[in-house]
């Protein structure tokens, strides 16, 4: 069973193409590692899944689930720090689909808040202002949030970049218990070995797609040396490609 399907999509930003004719599936259950090189749109990609961005052409289906029962984490650099949230209220909103817009937050979420904290390594941050945490830390916050969000299909852009090793370790070991508890799981990381390491399924992009199955497969050396062949000839001022018009 397929919990996304890519149905030849192309995404462009001024009409130039950042993804181009993309298709395939997300079987459900999978853990994927979305690679490529700087600039392959992957990062594009995701924003397409989570309706950030529009689609030029082509059409994503979400199969069992919709695009709100997607948890996403989008990029750091993204993501505004400077709000003034304590910990506690920044995971509390990952319960956001359970306590609707105007609920009190029950003793039950709050339990539920704490025991994501501690399950990331977080036990007794609750009150700290999130400004204050460093970036491993609040990475740590972030995917407490996901586990709150308890959502079937998880998203991550780069969770790992310009983050310790030791959280790195550990957040990596709450993705594996997602992908273990039969979530469908995307990631974009840069770490070619921890791709091949920890996930089975990978989609290489260099704005179209260079191979998307097996890791050991996809992650060939002839595959790379095409990735990066592919990025080093881009043509950034590219149009996206027109049908033929029939006469
Ligand atoms: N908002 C935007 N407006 C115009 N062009 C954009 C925008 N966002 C991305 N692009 C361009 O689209 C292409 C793909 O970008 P994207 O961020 O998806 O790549 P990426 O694979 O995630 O790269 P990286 O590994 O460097 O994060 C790049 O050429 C980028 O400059």
């Amino acid at each position: 069973m397929s919990a996304l399907v890519l149905d030849d999509i192309t995404v462009a930003y001024q009409r130039h193409p950042a993804v181009h004719h993309i298709s395939g599936e997300f079987a459900s259950g999978s853990l994927t590692a979305i690679a490529g090189p700087n600039g392959a749109g992957k990062s594009t990609l995701l924003k397409a899944i989570m309706g950030e961005v529009p689609l030029a052409s082509g059409r994503i289906r979400y199969g069992q689930y919709q695009q709100r029962d997607i948890g996403y984490l989008p990029q750091a650099a993204a993501i505004d720090r400077q709000f003034p949230l304590t910990v506690a209220d920044t995971v509390i909103m990952g319960a956001w689909r359970t306590l609707g817009v105007h609920r009190a937050v029950t003793q039950d979420v709050a339990a539920q808040a704490r025991n994501a904290l501690q399950a990331v390594g977080l036990a007794g941050f609750e009150q700290r202002p999130i400004g204050s945490l460093s970036a491993g830390q609040f990475q740590r916050v972030l995917f407490a949030r996901l586990l709150l969000q308890d959502a079937p299909i998880v998203v991550l852009d780069e969770p790992f970049t310009a983050i310790d090793s030791r959280t790195t370790h550990d957040l990596l070991q709450v993705i594996l218990s997602w992908h273990q508890q039969g979530r469908t799981v995307i990631a974009v990381l840069h770490d070619f070995e921890q791709v091949r390491q920890h996930f089975p399924s990978t989609l290489l992009l260099a704005r179209e797609i260079i191979g998307w199955g097996d890791t050991s497969a996809v992650m060939s050396r002839d595959n790379l040396t095409r990735a990066k062949a592919m990025a080093e000839a881009w043509d950034e001022g590219a149009d996206v490609c027109q049908p033929e018009v029939s006469a």
